[in-house]
């Protein structure tokens, strides 16, 4: 009966906080006697992101959440930059994830994700050896293609064959889940098909996301009493550490045998943590199948979930920013070679810059971490003059850094890849305690040059071949989570873009027939057009007396004419006969003018 009395309390508590915050939409919460803040916190919890937003903005960056006394929840939140390097960077050592984090990320054990310290410092190093291993580069790059050829692109062939409307959000998991669990194990689980089946092992990894959300916003007492009594999302995450044990034991044992029989040649993750002359990390114990585990849940983790959210934003805002997909169609079509073979392709990724600019920019609105957890060892004082005593959990809130006026302007809010360029155009590197989705200081992301590299692979693969419509009238929002994923999930249909090729032959038959109607009517001459893609090309193609053609034109443009090239080949030409410029060219200015590597390497032989 008690206890029915104090949930009965409780209710009517949450829906007085509940009409109290209706009637008095205060951006701050309240602080309850015995409950502090955790009632509004409640109340807010389904557009915590926005009122994050408007919380810091109004707060100077800095904000100190009261949580309820008997769990002792009090959380510094912060996005100040200068906090933010110190915590991160300069005053590293005595910020850590500590061991109450460790308790509620529970099911990633002693891996990366979780540890502090020696062993932290044993796993980071052990992974930067690998990650930079030639070997496991030239794995993570032709699995990318690979599963792209294979999965991604028929499984869209047959989206847009079908007509059908799909859940973007839930290919990228796909795909991510198959791509992450091919670099660590080298096995292909095949989650991205046509049926779209239930994985286990992934099942499992949201089952655990949600339950360590759960624990975020529970006191401690209630979610170990659900531990134990076994209910609710509890229940599901003893189930999902289960499920982790069993498979990665499997995988663990056939690549111990693989070893063993001398077939161990393979460059994935899990075969090149169990090769690791183990002598230099003194505690890293990789013959230890529980680490092993713990490694493998981490990773695959770390791997699938941002990468994926960051693929679903950009696809969403790119849906919402036409021009700026127009720019980036633009990039690709002049930088990278047509046909160009795949390791073509991937040399050119770094001279995409609109695109890196448009995915950096994504990223900084819609953070695929959304949030990151610190505890400071000893009690200290941070530079914005917050007092922090030791283990106060301290929040740095990702998602609203990125939207803050104080830190990116008064256009914070709006997307424009364009603030990445500085004034002379060059790309402009952020600091990382600015721009925060990679984290920063020693504890950067491990996987920040594969994810982009990754990422922009695959954007590229279905921007050359494939329309991605957003289905008008769903709503677009962020999911409470450890994860910034979409709450709907993002529903598309995809069309095949007509090859290139095909585009030129239909666009050179129509112009032979218009050129040849419009040649007839002038009778003998007239300006070439000068086409879309194509440019005054096609003009050259049909016009069979060409050189009286361009006698008349020179003459009609007083004596320079622009000829406009094919826009992939760049080849515009300047004609000119105009003797002052022959001059200018041939004699006063001849220093400037070169017959330069392009006519060298025609005239070759
Ligand atoms: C867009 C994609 C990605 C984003 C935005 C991202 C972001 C982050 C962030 C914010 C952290 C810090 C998390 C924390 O300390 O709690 C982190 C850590 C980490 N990431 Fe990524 N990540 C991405 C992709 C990847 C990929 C593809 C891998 C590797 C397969 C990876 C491996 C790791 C690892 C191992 C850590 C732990 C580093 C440490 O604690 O020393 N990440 N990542």
């Amino acid at each position: 009966m008690a206890s029915i009395g104090l949930f009965e309390a409780f209710f009517c508590l949450l829906t007085f906080c509940y009409l109290f915050h209706k009637i008095t939409p205060k951006i701050y919460l309240w602080n309850w006697p015995v409950l502090g803040m955790l009632p509004g916190a409640l109340v807010i919890l389904h557009r915590i992101y926005d009122w994050s937003v408007e919380v810091l903005e109004n707060s100077n960056l800095t904000f100190l959440f009261k949580g309820s006394w008997f769990a002792g929840m009090d959380i510094l939140v912060t996005i100040d930059p200068a906090n933010i390097h110190y915590i991160m960077s300069s005053n590293f050592s005595n910020y850590i994830k500590g061991p109450e984090f460790q308790e509620v990320f529970e099911a990633f054990g002693d891996g990366i994700i979780n540890t502090d310290a020696e062993l932290w410092r044993n796993w980071r190093n052990a992974s930067q050896v690998i990650f930079n291993n030639q070997g496991y580069q030239n794995l993570s790059k032709s699995t990318t293609r690979r599963k792209l050829k294979d999965g991604l692109v028929p499984l869209f062939s047959q989206f847009a064959d079908e007509e059908m409307v799909v859940d973007l959000q839930d290919v990228f998991q796909r795909f991510m889940f198959d791509t992450t669990f091919i670099f660590i194990t080298g096995s292909d689980p095949r989650s991205l098909c046509i049926e779209m089946p239930e994985v286990e092992f992934a099942k499992a990894l949201d089952d655990v996301g949600e339950a360590i959300l759960y624990r975020h916003v529970t006191p401690r007492f209630l979610w170990k009493l659900q531990k134990w009594i076994g209910i609710g999302t509890e229940k599901k995450m003893t189930k999902a550490n289960a499920t982790f044990d069993r498979v990665s034991a499997t995988y663990i044992s056939a690549k111990r045998d693989e070893i063993k029989q001398g077939n161990g040649e393979s460059e994935d993750l899990l075969t090149c943590f169990m090769k690791l002359d183990t002598t230099k990390y003194e505690i890293l114990k990789l013959s230890d199948d529980k680490l092993l585990k713990d490694f493998i849940v981490g990773f695959m983790a770390a791997g699938r979930d941002p990468t994926a959210s960051a693929l679903t934003w950009f696809f969403w805002i790119l849906s919402e920013n036409p021009n700026v997909l127009t720019k980036i169609l633009h990039e690709i079509n002049t930088i990278l070679p047509r046909n160009g073979s795949d390791q073509d392709k991937s040399s050119y990724l770094d001279k995409l810059v609109y695109l890196h600019a448009t995915l950096s920019e994504s990223m900084r609105l819609y953070p695929p971490i959304p949030f990151e957890r610190k505890s400071p060892i000893k009690p200290d004082v941070l530079p914005s003059g917050h007092k922090v005593k030791s283990n106060l959990n301290i929040l740095i809130f990702i998602y609203a850094m990125g939207r803050m006026k104080a830190v990116w302007g008064e256009d914070a809010m709006d997307f424009k890849p364009e603030r990445w360029f500085s004034e002379t155009g060059g790309f402009r590197h952020e600091p990382s305690y600015k721009f925060l989705s990679f984290n920063a200081g020693p504890r950067t992301c491990l996987g920040k040059n594969l994810a982009m590299n990754l990422m922009k692979t695959v954007i590229v693969e279905i921007l050359q071949n494939y329309e991605v419509k957003v289905v008008n009238g769903q709503k677009i929002e962020a999911k409470p989570g450890l994860i910034l994923h979409m709450k709907h999930g993002l529903k598309v249909t995809i069309s095949k873009k007509r090859s290139s090729l095909d585009l030129d032959v239909c666009f050179l038959i129509f112009y032979y027939f218009l050129n040849k109607k419009l040649f007839d009517y002038y009778s003998q001459h007239s300006y070439p057009w000068s086409w879309p893609v194509l440019g005054m090309l096609p003009a050259v193609l049909v016009r069979f007396n060409w050189i009286d053609d361009a006698i008349w034109i020179i003459e009609k443009t007083n004596l320079t004419f622009l000829f406009k090239g094919p826009w992939i080949t760049n080849g515009d030409s300047l004609i000119t006969v105009d003797p002052a410029n022959i001059h200018h060219i041939l004699s006063s200015n001849f220093s400037n003018y070169v017959k330069g590597p392009e006519l060298k390497e025609m005239l070759d032989v």
